[in-house]
């Protein structure tokens, strides 16, 4: 470990009694502090949920220097800590920050063991080894069986300085805003082709395939002029429709048919889906860049229909990056919702709603595959109106949603009204 990243993990250590910890179980936050002073009252819920059945829990925390690595090594200890954790244990995402502070957030894993073995989990912690410094802390139970104490696993970047090794675990107030929205600008949605771009160089050396991305994208010093003709995107979940749309509107309207991410990055593109957030949302934040660069050279001899492009890119990011209830999505208004400056602007975007219901049957009649993603949109309610939300709050512009449940001419008609009334076409 580098004596820069031993910094790193003694600074958030000596923030300690600053920082608020968040887990995330069952959709739901649970916010503790650390303070040296013991204090009365009740354990925080986390600990009162898990202090029935366990004895014993685990922190760890991702300290690196280098968020594409440090975003790495994160999805490196989850396969590590799924892979290797006795029966018994429960696995939750955690983090730590310091409230309303951005960039402080750092990520890692709240576990609870209930295992036999007690011996096996701290063999496994003990060995665990990260790309980046991980913090791990153990916390137990204090004689009167009331409070519980948070524990420094002895490592050696932490003997830097002198500090209190045990530190009491005290309830939190739930912070002004969800600590993930610390963290979304342009680590979970890009608002400019230049912070992607370097994500995606900083990924050669452990990604080959990043450099073939790279050598795609379009020189961003050609600012295109607007197009001549309107550009319509047309968004939604999946199966509500914009395939069978999209291709009815090119035919109508003597169109080009052009998707986001393009088809010069399909083989690439399940790759970058394995990806942590940060390195994934960067492919398709560029994505976006090659294919508003070809609806530049197309919009000037044609009108230009786009299947997904800027909504889906940070709908599904935001939605992703924030858990829980549509409470815990950034207000609206804020800035995560605002279009990039240098994203070529559409001149309509018309976003499908159908009933989740018939979604499913659509989705089931067209026989095709599901991404981990559509699964996730399937089986989890929350997540399918976090997207649904986050499209409605995108602006700049905005979506104009469509119902798309009539038949499919049914809806190419209203679409097409929608066109004339806004585009002259
Ligand atoms: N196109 C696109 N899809 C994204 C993005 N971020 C997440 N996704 C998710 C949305 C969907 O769950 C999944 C499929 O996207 P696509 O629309 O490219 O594939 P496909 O046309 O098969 O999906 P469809 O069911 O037709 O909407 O990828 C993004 O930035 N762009
Ligand atoms: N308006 C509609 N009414 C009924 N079925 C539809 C309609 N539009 C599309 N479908 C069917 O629903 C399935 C998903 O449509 P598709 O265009 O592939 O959606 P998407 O591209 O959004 O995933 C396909 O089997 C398609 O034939």
């Amino acid at each position: 470990m580098t004596s820069r990243m031993a910094r790193k993990t003694v600074s958030v250590v000596s923030q300690w009694s600053s920082r608020v910890f968040s887990v995330e179980l069952d959709g739901s936050s649970h916010y503790f502090a650390i303070q040296e002073k013991r204090a009365g009252g009740e354990a925080p819920g986390i600990f009162r949920l898990k202090a029935q059945r366990y004895e014993r829990c685990y922190s760890l925390l991702v300290c690196g220097e280098d968020r594409v690595r440090t975003a790495r090594s994160y999805w490196e200890l989850r396969d590590k800590l799924t892979g290797h954790l006795s029966p018994g244990c429960d696995l939750s995402p955690m983090t730590s920050f310091l409230p309303n502070v951005k960039g402080s957030l750092i990520r890692g894993y709240f576990f609870s063991d209930n295992s036999q073995s007690r011996g096996q989990t701290e063999r496994l912690l003990q060995t665990l080894t990260c790309s980046d410094p991980v913090l791990v802390c153990s916390y137990s139970k204090c004689e009167d069986g009331q409070m519980w104490r948070q524990h420094l696993w002895p490592a050696a970047d932490t003997q830097l300085v002198e500090m209190p090794t045990d530190y009491y675990v005290v309830p939190s107030e739930p912070p002004a805003y969800h600590p993930s929205v610390l963290n979304i600008i342009n680590s979970d949605v890009f608002y400019s082709f230049e912070e992607a771009h370097e994500v995606l160089e900083k990924c050669g050396d452990i990604i080959p395939e990043a450099k073939s991305v790279v050598e795609l994208l379009p020189n961003r010093a050609e600012a295109r002029s607007k197009p001549d003709f309107p550009v319509i995107v047309i968004e939604g979940l999946d199966a509500t429709g914009k395939t069978t749309l999209t291709e009815s509107l090119r035919d109508t309207l003597g169109a080009v048919l052009l998707r986001s991410p393009p088809q010069c990055l399909a083989p690439w593109r399940a790759r970058f889906d394995r990806e942590p957030p940060l390195i994934r949302r960067a492919f398709y934040a560029l994505g976006n860049y090659i294919t508003a660069e070809q609806i530049g050279q197309q919009g000037m001899k044609t009108p230009v229909i786009v299947d997904r492009y800027w909504h889906s890119t940070a709908a599904y990011a935001i939605a992703t990056a924030v858990t829980g209830p549509l409470s815990n999505l950034p207000a609206e208004g804020s800035e995560v919702y605002r279009w990039p400056s240098d994203l070529l602007k559409p001149t309509l975007v018309v976003f499908l709603t159908v009933d989740p219901e018939e979604r499913k049957r659509r989705l089931r009649n067209r026989g095709l595959g599901k991404t981990a993603e559509e699964e996730e949109l399937d089986h989890n309610q929350l997540f399918r109106l976090r997207v649904e939300e986050a499209y409605r709050r995108i602006i700049g512009p905005a979506c104009i949603a469509v119902d798309a449940s009539p038949s499919a001419d049914q809806v190419l008609q209203q679409v097409l009204l929608l066109i004339r009334g806004k585009c002259y076409l």
